[in-house]
């Protein structure tokens, strides 16, 4: 399209997270319909992350430009470089070749999960030892080499790119006969797999091993606080995790709406990859145990136990003296995200699990698998 059309040369950004050798791959379908105009292909991977869009944008920890080595693809580099320079300091911003660029994005996306999953794991083993997540983490990100931010506990990782560009990675691997390294990477995809069914198990073991028939209030569908994005939101598997034992679950996120959630849980696991705008606006079958509503208390309303499943601010200040009052007994909380504060909840008489945190003597009583 862009060669149909180009009559002078031309820049190509790559903005998207690609494969490593995207780059190429353009370069030569472009070189070969250019009828004698020059294209250079740059790399500038996008780091911004949502509900923080605006503010990443205007001050970036990096922009990274990769280009070709040759003079042409060099005075290309500094071309975007200069558009940048308008707003971002120049030592923020980073020249490096196409691949390196490209591999970059993959890369850095793989770590921060790789750090996500690494917490999860030893939140499992702190459970099992009386140890606390949140301590553990404090402690270890207070070296400066290893740094204090993404080792947040959860129930999981989500989001549109964590799983697709580990996945790339892990493809990039095998392409180029490196198995042992495609192995590392999909294990921190297994890893967050477990926490996610981890999770389910502990809900379904404290309450008598089964949940079927009882009402589970979900509270945060979105993948992460601030977004209305469910894209590989944990919420998904644990909706369906605890559906698989006939639960009924009323949901309540700030920002997802009724439709998007039926469409998620109705969604077969590889039909996210088809364009939105194909999908039926309100789905053709519906998820008959699944309510949703737009109010925490609502949501809560004779409900059997809670499952905080994003980090939303608002779910810190719910008057939960009032949300227990209108619960069945005993009535159980499920932090999946240590969104709320575990003491004071007991204290109102909620027995409670939070992720990585001592057990209370109700959970350790209880097997982790139902
Ligand atoms: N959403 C985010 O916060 C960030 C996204 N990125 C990257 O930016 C890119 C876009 O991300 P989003 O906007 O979130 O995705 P999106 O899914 O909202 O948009 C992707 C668009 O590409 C279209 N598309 C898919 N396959 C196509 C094809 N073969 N030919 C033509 N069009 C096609 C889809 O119809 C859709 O409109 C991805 O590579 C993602 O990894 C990078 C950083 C942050
Ligand atoms: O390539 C992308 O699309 C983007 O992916 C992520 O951004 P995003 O997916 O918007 O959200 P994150 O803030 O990274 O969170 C991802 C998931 O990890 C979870 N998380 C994050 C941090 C943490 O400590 N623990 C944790 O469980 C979040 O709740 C969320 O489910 C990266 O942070 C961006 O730099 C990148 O540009």
């Amino acid at each position: 399209m862009i060669a149909d059309v180009a009559k002078s040369d031309k820049i190509v950004v790559e903005k998207s997270t690609v494969p490593v050798k995207t780059a190429a791959a353009i370069e030569k379908i472009l070189t070969h319909n250019s009828k004698g105009i020059n294209f250079q292909i740059l790399s500038n991977p996008e780091f911004l992350a949502e509900g923080t869009a605006i503010e990443d944008l205007f001050k970036p920890d990096r922009v990274l430009i990769g280009g070709r080595e040759t003079p042409e693809g060099q005075k290309a580099v500094k071309a975007l470089k200069d558009v940048y320079a308008n707003w971002v300091p120049e030592d923020r911003i980073l020249t490096t070749n196409l691949w390196s660029a490209e591999l970059s994005k993959l890369a850095a996306n793989a770590f921060l999960a790789q750090r996500i999953s690494s917490v999860n794991a030893i939140s499992a083993l702190c459970e099992a030892t009386g140890a606390n997540v949140a301590e553990v983490a404090y402690a270890v990100g207070k070296d400066s080499r290893i740094g204090p931010k993404f080792l947040n506990a959860s129930v999981g990782f989500g989001g549109s790119c964590f799983q697709k560009d580990i996945l790339n990675l892990v493809y990039i691997c095998e392409c180029n006969g490196l198995p042992e390294v495609a192995n590392y990477w999909k294990q921190v995809i297994k890893i967050n797999d477990y926490q996610k069914s981890r999770f389910v198990n502990r809900v379904v073991s404290s309450m008598f091993n089964t949940v079927s028939g009882k009402k589970i209030a979900v509270l945060g569908f979105a993948f992460k606080k601030d977004t209305g994005d469910t894209r590989e939101t944990a919420a998904i598997d644990v909706c369906k995790g605890l559906l698989g034992d006939k639960v009924k679950i009323s949901i309540y996120d700030p920002q997802v709406t009724e439709d998007q959630i039926q469409r998620d849980l109705t969604m077969n696991k590889f039909d996210w990859d088809h364009p939105i705008h194909l999908q039926p606006v309100s789905p053709t079958t519906t998820v008959k145990q699944v309510s949703v509503t737009w109010d925490a208390y609502e949501a809560t309303k004779g409900a059997h136990g809670i499952c905080i499943l994003t980090e939303w601010v608002e779910f810190k200040t719910l008057d939960y003296k009032k949300i227990h009052d209108s619960m069945q007994k005993p009535a159980f909380l499920f932090d999946g995200r240590n969104a709320i504060d575990a003491e004071k909840m007991r204290e109102i008489g909620f027995i409670v699990y939070s992720i990585g945190k001592p057990l209370d003597p109700w959970l350790k009583d209880m097997p982790a698998v139902a």
